[in-house]
């Protein structure tokens, strides 16, 4: 790429494989490095026998991907290949008809009127499990594990607002494990298939290593996705499909009764709901922790809301300080780092960047987020502020819409997402929930250590989170 100061270093047939190989394990790192090298905020990664990788973080380019030329970018057919065995024919998975069909039940389930009811759902779980096993871990003095802890949270919900069912995979005992481990190693076994020229196919052939795993990994999930399936046909064969708002009985209802499909449904609403919100609030409390400063104005902000356990919907909405925090924390650390698409035909970027049918095309929140073009001089300061604007007159605070191809990390376009306002009511309910009741105090010292960024798919902490609970005092 002619753009960039310093690509990654290039040879004949196998084209930056070295590089991308010794970089493998800080993929994302790596690749946000080489877009903010080039002037155009846009590299091409060449990889072995000829095929290349466009990654941009430039927002003219993004905006052309997911926005104006929609209909050439899509998840295409290799992509689909490799996420099939988890994903099957779920909304990650497809384009087309197949696509609009399913993101027409998701904007039915998260119409204004099942927001209220999810928050509601977000209330129970908060104030009869997750507080509990805070109050416990204060008054013990125990490390938890904040990030495992906020992702059992995730699970319950999604699970109860899709499905009408309670895995209860947040209880004292801390059960399902496994089932979080399988979620875990489907997910990163997936996406190493993109990043590694091991023919991964022969290895699933022979049913040996990653393959193995994965194999065993889906079919755990798909027992639970079986379960989860079986349990709503029955209810809605008995009390009929009247009642129900969510997203699978919705689906039943409609006629689609293909188990296989059913289950392809969950999963992907198992993975977009469990792993994104966990992941901002992970790092949020990490943020807050060393900016004592943002964590004081949130408290400003809690105060300001009245004292009950349960709040209005509109309560939470108007929480904009907190937003800006959540949304910060997102530009630093975006949930999903880098996100591709398949070039359906060729085309020209509008930086130039030529682009041949069948290559990967992907945007790079990650990079786009750190970049001092973007975002300034201070990009590197957690500033909710720079998200907020004091209207003149009134002295009210208001939150400040950015472009959504400047900031992409709900992706933007046709398929930005479907659960964007659902995600920032659970997490501004569980900030509020925790932060009114208690400080979290990230263990640094003796094993905790800085936290290390680690992404397969969605942007978490090595080894976990450890933090002790404090009571907050008043
Ligand atoms: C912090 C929270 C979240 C972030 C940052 C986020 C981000 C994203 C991104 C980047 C995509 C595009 C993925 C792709 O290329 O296929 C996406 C799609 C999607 N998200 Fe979210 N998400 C969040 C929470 C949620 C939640 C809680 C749900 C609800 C279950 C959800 C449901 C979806 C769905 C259904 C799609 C597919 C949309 C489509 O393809 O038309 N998301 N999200």
């Amino acid at each position: 790429n002619s753009n960039t100061k310093s690509s990654p270093k290039s040879y004949p047939l196998i084209g930056n494989y070295l590089s991308i190989s010794a970089n493998r394990h800080r993929f994302i790192q790596w690749t946000s490095d080489a877009v903010h090298n080039s002037s155009t905020l846009t590299v091409v990664l060449r990889l072995p026998f000829g095929s290349n990788h466009v990654i941009t973080g430039n927002p003219t380019v993004v905006q052309h991907i997911l926005k104006t030329n929609f209909s050439t970018y899509q998840k295409g057919p290799i992509s689909h290949t490799i996420l099939f065995d988890f994903f099957g024919q779920g909304i990650f998975n497809v384009d087309g008809d197949a696509w609009k069909m399913q993101r027409q039940f998701y904007n039915h389930v998260f119409s204004a009127k099942s927001l209220r009811h999810f928050l509601h759902v977000v209330e129970t779980e908060l104030n009869e499990r997750l507080i509990p096993i805070l109050t416990v871990a204060a008054a013990n003095n125990t490390v938890i594990d904040l990030q495992d802890v906020l992702q059992r949270f995730a699970f319950d919900n999604i699970c109860q607002i899709a499905f009408e069912y309670d895995p209860t995979c947040l209880i004292p005992s801390m059960p399902h494990a496994s089932l979080a481990v399988a979620f875990e190693d489907a997910i990163r076994i997936t996406i190493e298939r993109f990043r590694t020229i091991t023919p991964w196919k022969i290895k699933k052939f022979l049913n040996i290593g990653s393959e193995k795993r994965l194999k065993e990994a889906v079919s755990e999930i798909r027992d639970l996705a079986t379960k989860i399936v079986n349990q709503r046909k029955q209810e809605l064969e008995t009390v009929g499909s009247d009642k129900s708002v969510d997203l699978l009985s919705g689906i039943i209802s409609a006629g689609d009764t293909d188990d296989r499909f059913l289950m392809d449904i969950v999963i992907s609403f198992i993975f977009a709901g469990r792993d994104t919100t966990s992941a901002a609030l992970t790092w949020f409390f990490w943020l807050i922790y060393k900016n004592p400063r943002v964590e004081s104005e949130i408290m400003c902000e809690i105060n300001r809301k009245p004292n009950s356990d349960t709040l209005v919907y509109d309560e939470v909405k108007e929480m904009v300080y907190t937003h800006a925090s959540i949304c910060e924390t997102m530009r630093l650390y975006p949930s999903v780092p880098i996100d591709g698409k398949t070039a359906m035909a060729d085309d020209v970027l509008p930086d130039g960047t030529v682009v041949k049918k069948g290559m990967m095309v992907s945007y790079h929140p990650y990079a786009m987020g750190r970049s001092e073009k973007l975002w300034g001089g201070d990009w590197s300061e957690f500033r909710p502020e720079r998200w907020l604007e004091k209207d003149e007159g009134t002295e009210t605070v208001r939150f400040t819409v950015r472009d959504a191809y400047t900031y992409p990390v709900f992706q933007a376009g046709p398929r930005i997402c479907s659960g964007k306002d659902m995600a920032f009511l659970q997490m501004k309910r569980v900030v509020m929930g925790i932060l009114r009741r208690f400080v979290v105090v990230p263990v640094v010292d003796g094993g905790g250590g800085e936290p290390v960024f680690v992404a397969d798919l969605t942007s978490k902490m090595k080894g976990g989170f450890p933090v002790k609970i404090k009571e907050r005092k008043k």
